[in-house]
C-alpha cells in the first residue's frame, strides 16, 4: 500500500533525523529538503530583507519537485511539508522583510503551483508527523548541528525570529487539516541517543499508521539492513 508521510516541525526539531530512522523502520524512501547543497540560504541569514523571497522561491521549487517525486513513487517519508512554507514566508513578511508585491506574487504561485498536485494520483499525504520543541530544546539542537549562519553568535536577532518562530507553529498545526496528523514529543524523547525513545517513538507512529488501516495489525519491521 503506498503510505507517504510528512514531518512537520521548526528548525532543529529533528525532521531530518527522524525521516532517516522511520523510513528506514518502514522500510520506505527518505526525501530530504535542499539545505547544505542550497546557495541561497547563507546569503539569507546575511542579509534577511534582500533574501527572503528569493529563498522562499528556491525552497517552494525544490519543495514542489520532491513531492512529485514523492506523491508518485510508493513508499515515502518527507522531511518537512509544503505547507509550511507559507508560515515561514508570512512570519519573514510579518517582520518586514518582503514587499507587498514579493508577499502577492509568491501567494499567487503556491496556489498555482498547489493546485497542479490536485494531477498526482495522491494530493496530500497520509499522515503528518509533527515535532513539537521547546525553544531550549530547539536552540540547543541547532547548536549541536552548528551551522554557522543558524547560531545566535552569528546574528543575536535569531533569538526572536526561533522564538517567533514556535508562536506561528502552535495555530498553524492545530489548524492542519489535509491529512491525519499527530505530534512526537521533542523534548521527551531524545530518538538519536537513546534506543529506548527511538522505539517509543516508533511504536507510536506504527500504532498511529496500524490505527489508519495503513499497517496490518500483525505487521513488524524487517530490520535486515
Ligand atoms: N530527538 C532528538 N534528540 C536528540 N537530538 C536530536 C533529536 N532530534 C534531532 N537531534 C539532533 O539535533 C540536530 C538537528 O536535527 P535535524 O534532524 O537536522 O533537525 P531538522 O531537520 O528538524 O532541522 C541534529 O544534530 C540531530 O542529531
Ligand atoms: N525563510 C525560510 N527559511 C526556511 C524555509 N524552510 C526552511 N528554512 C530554513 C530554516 C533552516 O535554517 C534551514 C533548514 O530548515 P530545517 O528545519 O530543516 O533545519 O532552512 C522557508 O520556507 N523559509
Amino acid at each position: 500500500m503506498m503510505t507517504v508521510i510528512v514531518l512537520s516541525g521548526p528548525i532543529g526539531a529533528g525532521k531530518s533525523s527522524l525521516t532517516g530512522i522511520l523510513s528506514k523502520y518502514l522500510g520506505t524512501n527518505p526525501f530530504y529538503e535542499s539545505v547544505d547543497d542550497n546557495p541561497v540560504l547563507p546569503l539569507f541569514y546575511e542579509n534577511p530583507k534582500k533574501y527572503a523571497f528569493l529563498l522562499q522561491v528556491y525552497f517552494l521549487n525544490t519543495r514542489f519537485q520532491s513531492i512529485k517525486s514523492a506523491l508518485t513513487d510508493d513508499n515515502n517519508v518527507l522531511d518537512r511539508s509544503i505547507y509550511e512554507d507559507a508560515l515561514f514566508f508570512q512570519m519573514n513578511a510579518d517582520i518586514g522583510r518582503a514587499t507587498k508585491e514579493e508577499v502577492d506574487t509568491y501567494y499567487e504561485l503556491l496556489h498555482n503551483m498547489m493546485s497542479e498536485l490536485d494531477r498526482m494520483p495522491k494530493k496530500n499525504p497520509d499522515l503528518l508527523v509533527h515535532i513539537d520543541v521547546s525553544y531550549d530544546t530547539m536552540l540547543k539542537r541547532i547548536q549541536k548541528r552548528g551551522r554557522n549562519y543558524e547560531q545566535l553568535s552569528y546574528d543575536p536577532t535569531l533569538e526572536d525570529y526561533y522564538k517567533r518562530l514556535l508562536r506561528y507553529y502552535k495555530p498553524w498545526y492545530e489548524k492542519y487539516d489535509y491529512s491525519p496528523k499527530m505530534t512526537i514529543d521533542g523534548d521527551k524523547f531524545d530518538f538519536m541517543a537513546s534506543e529506548e525513545d527511538r522505539q517509543e517513538v516508533l511504536n507510536q507512529i506504527v500504532a498511529k499508521l496500524k490505527e489508519m488501516g495503513k499497517l496490518d495489525e500483525d505487521w513488524k519491521p524487517n530490520l535486515v539492513k
